[in-house]
């Protein structure tokens, strides 16, 4: 990997072209068009990186660094990686964020003087994903591109590329980060023209482990161009339709979205023809905070499981694995179709449930087959794919045919494409190659031309033993061999001792160490026309596969439909499967306010406890309405206050994506966001200490939060001494319950608090049950109202293996600290209403000072603003 001793080569400019190789002179001129990336320079079987390239992708994928030759006096350092392993090599790159140029040769070897003609054919990066080697089949590579709009409003556009839907949204400056999180980007493009404290942000994000930056031209930012551009994409003239057309700041952020997708592709998206607005008020908010606490779709380990999505996901699909992705994900405040998915959960359980999981069995990703064929990266064996999918998915439609409803609707758009699958067999082979070039692809009988110049080919076993017999008959040399070799050809091979009879028309080819080999007038003849028919018979079966992506290209739009109906029919399937096999009931909504759930279980948990054998999951009730809005949750470490208030918020969270969920009965009414702030993790990269990271959820979380939202607290301010953090967690309980008027979950270990209901009448005490047993405690996981009679923190460090001498000091500790607390109690009011904190009366031009954002100004605006406050102030 290292380069022998003297010093790195930096590449040289493409200044100096006219001296330098003619083919580092072409590769230079390639790679000054994609300066910020690697480029993958094809070379024969190879894929070649130069200079920084190649001493970058050295060092990240551990690769040989040589130095051959020079070109302009300069070493040139490269590496390479094999064409056929390409893809793996790929796949670390975009894992690590790193985006590859990819250089194929597209001219004839020896078609013209100097290099082979080479071309960039495509970009691939983080987030224009579409092969599917280097894609997750349970998850999607999305492309955000977002722009900074005046007034502090952002646009943002985003997008799979193998899904063909484009997203839009609009939101305040200071929503990025939220926003962002949401929509797990893999790559974020911005304009050159942000400002630096904007791109300072996004850099953050970056750092905080999330998607990989590109700069893009600030023209590309274009609003007019970007509407012009959706409206082509949808083939309609307004945007009415989506409700989408006042969104400047997105439509200049779509423009830059699809000019960047179709750079990196190379073409067209012609299979983009979707699109969805999204407006912060239409989903029930799902902050990063709770994704990551509930342990939606990764551990807080960061592995994926065990989480609520590995649990839920039976889906026999890729493309229903994502759909279901997805619902759980961004679930909707609106109930429609939740209630729906509902219903078609009730229907598929009474019968055809069964049937239509085993008719998914061997359906392929048609999803991304689809976005590959409108893009012509499609493989020969992907189309046989899609081919066998069509017909496994003509089974779908019958099974549903009886349905109304949701499943109704999928039953009927649950159709092929009239025809394809029957061109799709009637063109390629049964098993073809694996790339169009090497041949082997176009089935016989599909075109006459072809199997003409394939019967040539194939003759030429019979004409060379023909050859060979009458040859021998001939010269009379017995052991006389006519053969083929990819280097020489064809030649007919006579051993040393018979050379003597070989006749005057055999033209010597090749002298081996025992052997001559010859050609012949009527060899040569048969070679020529065998070699031109099998680089014509290539060429033929190359046209005829283009032909078929042409004529494919119809069928896009319906084989997306198709694709979309199948992973919401799988989607479902995975649902109504998991809520038999788990003891699901179907959830009511109601519109009065309130969270209803009897005999509820913790989903992840009981499933785990099922697995290990750890017992039986303990079911607990939960009422919350206007007139109890907050329960105050105490009792032992380990007693299950954790497990209880995120089965909760699971709960709600199922029956709002349209599940069925782990209770005997649940009612739940409106519902707009479900916050948490539960344990704490040091954000060491943004250099937020534990406590800091506490409290700045705990206020973002009182900020947002509203009557309907869910909010859940566990032990709030543990992170500080202990009179602050009690301080502090009394003022946030009494926040939430007066003024947010929050659905509020508050488990905490400060006793104190536990006298938080006797002043605020919609809180009340629960707390988890445990029975001591001698010296051990036993728990009990089981909620009874009424505020824990203590907390058996010391019992819980012996059942941890705490030693006998610590355990015992604790007990003595604890006996002292008890006594002077009794005595000390009385005469602290912990909810005594604090006096109004006085508010500092502001100057006319510090009030105009605070309502300025510099980020979203102009400079001329800067300057107007810099005078008003001067006059202000004077
Ligand atoms: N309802 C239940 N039924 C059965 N087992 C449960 C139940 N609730 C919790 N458990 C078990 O108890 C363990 C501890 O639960 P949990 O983390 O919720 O306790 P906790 O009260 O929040 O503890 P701490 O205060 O230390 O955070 C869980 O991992 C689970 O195995």
């Amino acid at each position: 990997m290292k380069l022998p001793a003297d010093a790195p080569e930096v590449a040289p400019t493409p200044g100096d072209l006219d001296k330098h190789t003619p083919m580092m002179a072409q590769y230079l001129a390639v790679k000054h068009q994609y300066p910020d990336i690697l480029v993958f320079y094809r070379m024969g079987d190879f894929y070649e990186l130069f200079w920084e390239d190649a001493e970058k992708a050295a060092r990240l994928l551990d690769i040989t660094l040589t130095r051959r030759g020079q070109s302009a006096g300069r070493p040139i350092t490269m590496a390479g990686v094999p064409f056929h392993a390409a893809e793996t090599y790929l796949a670390r790159l975009i894992r690590m964020g790193e985006s590859v140029a990819i250089c194929e040769q597209i001219g004839e070897v020896g078609a013209s003087k100097g290099p082979v003609e080479r071309k960039v054919v495509r970009v691939v990066t983080p987030g224009t994903l579409t092969d599917t080697a280097l894609l997750h089949d349970k998850s999607e590579a999305l492309l955000l591109a977002v722009q900074q709009g005046p007034r502090n409003r952002l646009g943002l556009a985003w997008m799979a590329l193998t899904q063909g839907m484009v997203h839009l949204a609009e939101c305040a400056g200071d929503e990025l980060e939220p926003w962002v999180g949401r929509i797990g980007a893999s790559e974020v493009i911005y304009s050159g023209e942000v400002t630096p404290a904007f791109e300072q942000r996004l850099k953050a994000l970056q750092s905080a482990g999330a998607p990989s930056l590109a700069l893009r031209p600030a023209f590309q930012f274009d609003a007019g161009l970007g509407q012009r551009k959706l409206l082509e994409q949808l083939q309609a003239t307004s945007l009415a339709a989506w409700d989408a057309q006042s969104l400047e700041q997105a439509h200049a952020a779509a423009a830059a979205l699809l000019a960047y997708a179709e750079h990196t592709q190379g073409r067209a998206l012609t299979h983009v023809h979707a699109l969805q607005v999204q407006r912060d008020d239409e989903l029930i908010d799902l902050p990063q905070a709770t994704r990551r606490n509930l342990e939606l779709v990764q551990t807080l380990r960061g592995d994926d499981g065990p989480t609520l999505f590995k649990l839920l996901d039976a889906c026999v699909t890729g493309m229903g694995s994502r759909l279901l992705k997805c619902w759980l994900l961004e679930p909707r405040r609106d109930r429609t179709a939740a209630t729906q998915r509902q219903d078609a959960i009730a229907a598929l359980r009474e019968g055809p449930l069964d049937a239509l999981r085993g008719a998914f069995k061997g359906i392929n990703d048609i999803e991304r087959i689809t976005a590959r064929l409108a893009l012509r990266q499609v493989r020969p064996r992907e189309l046989v794919g899609l081919r066998q999918s069509l017909e496994l998915a003509a089974q779908l439609a019958p099974i549903l045919a009886s349905q109304a409803g949701l499943l109704g609707e999928i039953g009927s758009q649950l159709q092929a494409p009239p025809g394809c699958a029957e061109r799709l067999a009637g063109t390629l082979m049964a098993e073809p190659a694996a790339l169009v070039r090497d041949g082997g692809v176009i089935a016989a009988g599909c075109d006459a031309d072809l199997d003409e110049l394939r019967a040539i080919q194939n003759n030429a076993d019979g004409f060379l033993l023909q050859l060979e017999a009458q040859e021998r008959e001939r010269t009379g040399i017995a052991n006389l061999r006519v053969q083929f070799n990819r280097v020489h050809g064809f030649y007919i091979e006579v051993t040393q001792g018979q050379l003597d009879k070989v006749p005057a028309d055999y033209r010597r080819r090749q002298t081996l160490k025992n052997a001559e080999r010859f050609i012949t007038p009527e060899l040569k003849a048969f070679e020529d026309k065998a070699l031109s028919a099998q680089e014509r018979a290539l060429a033929r079966e190359k046209w005829l596969y283009e032909q078929l992506l042409d004529e494919l290209q119809a069928h896009v739009p319906a084989l997306t439909r198709l694709a979309r109906a199948i992973a919401s029919l799988d989607a479902l399937c995975a649902l109504a499967e998991r809520s038999l096999t788990l003891g699901w009931c179907r959830p009511q909504f109601t519109r009065e306010p309130g969270i209803e759930i009897a005999q509820g279980r913790h989903p992840v948990v009981e499933a785990r406890l099922a697995e290990t054998g750890s017992g039986a999951f303990i079911p607990n009730d939960t009422r919350l309405g206007p007139k109890q809005r907050m329960q105050i949750i105490t009792g032992p470490n380990m007693g299950g206050k954790s497990t209880y208030m995120r089965q909760v918020a699971l709960i709600c969270l199922l029956a709002s994506m349209g599940s069925w969920v782990p209770a005997r009965s649940c009612r739940l009414g409106p519902m707009d966001a479900i916050h948490t702030r539960i344990g704490a993790a040091d954000d060491l990269a943004n250099a937020q200490s534990t406590f800091m990271l506490e409290m700045t959820e705990a206020a973002q979380i009182l900020h947002a939060a509203t009557p309907r939202s869910l909010v859940l607290m566990d032990e709030i301010g543990r992170g500080t001494s202990t009179f602050d953090g009690l301080a502090l967690a009394s003022g946030i309980a009494a926040y939430l319950h007066d003024r947010t008027q929050a659905y509020t979950l508050f488990a905490t270990h400060y006793f104190e608090l536990t006298e938080f209901p006797a002043r605020h009448h919609a809180a009340v005490n629960w707390h988890v049950s445990a029975t001591e047993s001698g010296h051990d405690i036993v728990f009990l996981h089981e909620l009874q109202p009424g505020p824990a009679s203590r907390s058996y923190g010391i019992q819980v460090a012996r059942l941890a293996g705490m030693p006998a001498a610590v355990v015992h000091h604790a007990r003595h500790a604890l006996a002292a600290l008890e006594e002077q607390q009794t005595q000390a109690r009385e005469q602290v009011d912990l909810f005594a209403p604090a006096p109004e904190p006085a508010v500092a009366t502001r100057s006319p031009a510090e009030a105009a000072l605070a309502a300025l954002d510099p980020d979203a100004m102009s400079p001329r605006e800067a300057l107007d603003a810099l005078y008003q406050l001067k006059k202000l102030s004077s």
